[in-house]
């Protein structure tokens, strides 16, 4: 199927389709078909199969529950690994999303790290949760430098999804939830939290603790109490975390251009360095640039990784400021790939796998029961399935210069 996806990519447009052999037993000359229905009947039928078994694969059942009445949360923090953090497929992750979406609030904090505002949350059962509160409506448009604006909560539920279906498996559960403010957070509120809630015009709001967050003019409203939010699952307490900056971060100034932006070399750099000589890390960041390109994510600055594990993967959390504009790609986000012409075969695999629209027809399908779906405007999927082909591209014109076996790379981690 991939090879014959690619061989596709490089039929130029408007090029004739010529009958082959294969198609004569297709061609039924009692129907006015023209050479051109032939191919697309063909090509939209395979397309199809492989959009149905990709929804086969990932389509999760929200309302699943253990037979033997195991707690979906707690099973969920049985699956972080190294180098994943849940399952490609198992029924527990529809049961555990729904828990995070629907589960009482039991306690609600202010957020205890990073610069954005969020709350942090304890569900009955004693899970912890990050939650990320609605800042614009879908079809928003953030316009400026390509990291500009408040979070946007339903990127990180895309995120999930998306690492899902790249088979990355590296973004922590989160489901999207609406909260009311007034029933679910004050009456649990610790008096840090309390403090900063107000009112504007008839909507409850908050502003919280963060770098950004010192004072009504920081808050976040909802309407009237209720309010939008992406549920973040905690991975479990005992795991600790080292942070990284990235390679390929941005400068976030106007006057000032980073290394990578300056020298078409650098990856070259980077390959020096001995945490990208070898190991799982280099390939991720390669991993995590397509992940963001598709999503619009300027924003990786920095990541982390499980402390004193070699293999860890670079932890795709973190996706909020993703979506902002669906009429920008933001180029510079694929500099790693651009720059250092290698992928895992795995993802390239995927990513072909993927094309035609196939992307956003399967995340579509498989995001529908998040309860704050739909998720993304129609202009955000359209600009995902042509940001793919962009990647595609780009693979495709690194192997031409450096070959194949330069550019896709197999490693133990793929
Ligand atoms: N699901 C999680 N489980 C455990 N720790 C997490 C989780 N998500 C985030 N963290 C920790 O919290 C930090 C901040 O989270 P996040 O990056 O989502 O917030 P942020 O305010 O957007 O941060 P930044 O301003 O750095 O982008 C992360 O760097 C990580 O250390
Ligand atoms: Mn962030």
């Amino acid at each position: 199927e991939i090879q014959e996806h690619k061989a596709e990519r490089e039929v130029i447009p408007g090029q004739d389709y010529v009958l082959g052999e294969d198609d004569a037993d297709e061609f039924n000359p009692a129907e006015v078909v023209t050479k051109k229905n032939v191919t697309l009947n063909r090509k939209e039928a395979k397309r199809s199969a492989i959009v149905q078994r990709f929804i086969e694969m990932y389509a999760l059942d929200w309302n699943y529950t253990y037979p033997d009445g195991k707690d979906a949360l707690k099973e969920a923090a049985t699956w972080v690994q190294p180098r994943s953090l849940h399952p490609e497929y198992d029924p527990g992750i529809g049961a555990a999303l729904h828990d995070l979406a629907s589960r009482r609030i039991l306690k609600a904090d202010v957020g205890f790290k990073g610069t954005q505002l969020k709350l942090t949350l304890e569900l009955e059962g004693g899970q912890r949760v990050i939650f990320k509160p609605q800042w614009f409506e879908r079809d928003h448009i953030i316009t400026g430098r390509p990291y500009d604006g408040a979070d946007r909560h339903n990127a990180e539920m895309v995120g999930f999804h998306l690492s899902r279906l790249m088979n990355y498996r590296r973004v922590p559960l989160v489901a999207g939830r609406t909260i009311d403010l007034a029933r679910d957070i004050i009456p649990v509120a610790t008096d840090q939290l309390l403090k900063t809630f107000f009112r504007k015009d008839s909507n409850l709001c908050f502003y919280g603790k963060c770098m950004y967050c010192k004072s009504e003019a920081d808050g976040v409203c909802a309407k009237g109490t209720k309010m939008e939010g992406a549920v973040v699952i905690f991975l479990p307490p005992q795991f600790e975390y080292k942070k990284h900056r990235h390679p390929w971060q941005r400068t976030y100034r106007d006057d000032k251009k980073a290394r990578w932006e300056v020298d078409d070399a650098y990856c070259s750099l980077v390959k020096k360095v001995p945490l990208y000589r070898e190991g799982p890390l280099l390939n991720d960041i390669m991993d995590a640039c397509v992940f963001d390109y598709m999503m619009g994510n300027a924003d990786r600055h920095h990541y982390e990784t499980f402390k004193d594990e070699p293999d860890s993967m670079l932890m795709m959390w973190d996706s909020g400021k993703s979506f902002g504009n669906p009429y920008h790609d933001e180029r510079t986000i694929l500099a790693p790939l651009y720059q250092c012409c290698r992928i895992r075969r795995s993802t390239w695999e995927r990513l072909q796998l993927l094309q035609e629209g196939i992307l956003s027809d399967v995340l579509k399908s498989i995001m529908k029961q998040d309860p704050l779906s739909p998720l993304l405007t129609e202009a955000h999927f359209k600009a995902m399935d042509r940001r793919l082909i962009d990647i595609l591209n780009i693979i495709d014109k690194c192997i031409l210069n450096h070959g194949e076996d330069y550019v896709i790379v197999k490693d133990r981690y793929s």
